[in-house]
């Protein structure tokens, strides 16, 4: 069950001999939770079921017969962490949510409801909830992290000390602010010799509660800690797949914030379909070209973690993201939308840490340094869009057919494609600001 690769990929190498006993001791415990979780059977509790469920329950009843029984830690008791630690429990797992709110926690537990993030769905009664941090770690198998990327450090930081053999997996979709870094550069900084992966894929929390069939891609060049997520939350209503480009699933799952905001926005100006897919699919190119030049595979962006994604956010109103952009786009302020929204929202801070990175970099990133002068230079929206729509001749898929870039002015625009937005003047979006703030 262990892979050869999976000791020391990660490792430093003034950690390699601490580094290479922890992580066999990990893949060790990984293959036994797996070899354990094929052989023993846990029942699983009767429940109304919506339609959905009750289509796919014999696929459910099939996987319920053999059971995980994993150790696993929630951190982040938002919508997110919520759901995942939930679909853990309801598959068999020993799963427990960790809430930094203590009253929160008291309330979970006694009314089995995530009041504030997932009002009205009632979570599985095997699920434990816990504030107390050090308790909620100890002797786990794996530890998902679902706190907002900005407290992402600090959390990775608070559990470092507890960490004996536990491996840990992402589920954040954020950027840290100024540092550019991802959420696995900051698992490998902090805690060099542990096993990581990152998880992500097109999952708004609340279709997930409604069992709304969904799938997901763990990320890890740790096949044991794959399969271990895998067994974890794998149901009928939850597909699990598995990559290796670690750093293309966890861009994909970023940068789509970025275009849930365009699109947002956009369809505040009630754009067509034919627009919407231009959006969509500019957006594409844009975020791989990204991600190659981030050391990621490009054709990940074609997986359930890129497009799939960016379909699911760019198209609904769950996206938090999306709604941002929406308000943005009716002429609200950036500071007044996300007080209004309440909730995380990364694409606000990822806009700033890609339009900077691309810049310094020289990445073709127009979509994104267009938001960014909208919302940050406050630029008018309508200027920037027609602006993009000027910009000079490229080729659809670079992958396939590469920029012409003998073509002088094609590459003067590019050079300068964040800076002339900054031409533009402000238009109606921002003069409805002081009536949409309200
Ligand atoms: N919701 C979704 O559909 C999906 C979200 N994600 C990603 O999951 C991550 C978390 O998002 P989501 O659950 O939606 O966020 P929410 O906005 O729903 O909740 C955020 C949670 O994080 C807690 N939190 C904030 N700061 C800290 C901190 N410093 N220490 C501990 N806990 C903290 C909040 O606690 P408090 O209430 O006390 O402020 C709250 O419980 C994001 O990166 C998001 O992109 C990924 C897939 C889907
Ligand atoms: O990542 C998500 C769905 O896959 C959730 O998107 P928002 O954070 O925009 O709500």
């Amino acid at each position: 069950m262990t892979s050869p690769n999976d000791s020391n990929k990660n490792n430093n190498s003034a950690n390699n001999e601490a580094g290479n006993n922890t992580s066999e001791k990990q893949n060790g415990m990984l293959a036994s939770i797996l070899e354990r979780a094929s052989k023993s059977g846990i029942g699983r509790k009767k429940s109304t079921r919506s339609p959905v469920e009750s289509a796919v329950a014999k696929d459910m009843a099939d996987i319920h017969s053999n059971p995980t029984k994993l150790r696993l830690a929630f951190l982040g008791g938002g919508s997110f962490g919520t759901a995942m630690a939930n679909l853990a429990a309801r598959n068999g797992c020993d799963a427990t949510l960790w809430v930094r709110n203590k009253r929160t926690v008291k309330a979970m537990a006694k009314t089995q409801t995530n009041k504030k993030y997932l009002p009205g769905y009632k979570l599985d009664d095997r699920l434990k909830y816990s504030h107390d941090l050090a308790a909620t770690v100890k002797d786990k198998d794996i530890i998902f992290i679902a706190v907002p990327g900005l407290a992402f450090r600090e959390t990775v930081k608070n559990i470092a000390p507890l960490i004996s053999g536990q491996s840990i997996v992402s589920l954040t979709k954020g950027m840290e602010k100024d540092t550019f870094a991802m959420m696995s550069d900051i698992i490998k900084e902090v805690l060099p010799e542990v096993n990581f992966g990152v998880m992500s894929g097109p999952n708004l929390a609340i279709e997930i509660m409604k069992n709304m069939p969904s799938a997901t891609v763990i990320a890890s060049e740790s096949e044991p800690l794959r399969h271990a997520v895998q067994a974890a939350l794998h149901s009928a209503f939850f597909r699990v797949f598995a990559s290796d480009d670690v750093r293309g699933v966890e861009l994909g799952g970023a940068l789509k914030n970025i275009y849930a905001i365009a699109m947002g926005m956009a369809a505040a100006y009630e754009v067509g379909e034919n627009t919407k897919a231009m959006i969509l699919t500019r957006a594409l190119a844009e975020m791989s070209r990204f991600g190659v030049e981030e050391g990621a595979n490009p054709l990940t962006f074609l997986g359930l973690s890129g497009v799939g994604d960016l379909y699911a956010t760019c198209s609904s109103e769950l996206s938090r993201n999306y709604r941002i952009g929406n308000m943005l786009g009716r002429g609200m302020s950036i500071d007044a939308a996300v007080k209004k929204l309440g909730q995380t929202a990364e694409g606000v801070n990822t806009i700033q840490q890609v339009h900077e990175k691309a810049t310094k970099a020289g990445i073709y990133m127009p979509i994104t340094h267009a938001l960014y002068a909208v919302i940050y230079e406050d630029k008018a929206a309508l200027g920037v869009a027609l602006h993009l729509m000027e910009a000079g001749f490229r080729s659809d898929v670079e992958f396939v057919m590469a920029h012409d870039h003998s073509n002088a002015a094609l590459t003067a625009h590019m050079k300068n494609s964040s800076n002339s937005a900054k031409d533009n003047t402000k238009d109606d979006a921002k003069s409805k600001n002081s009536d949409a703030d309200k």
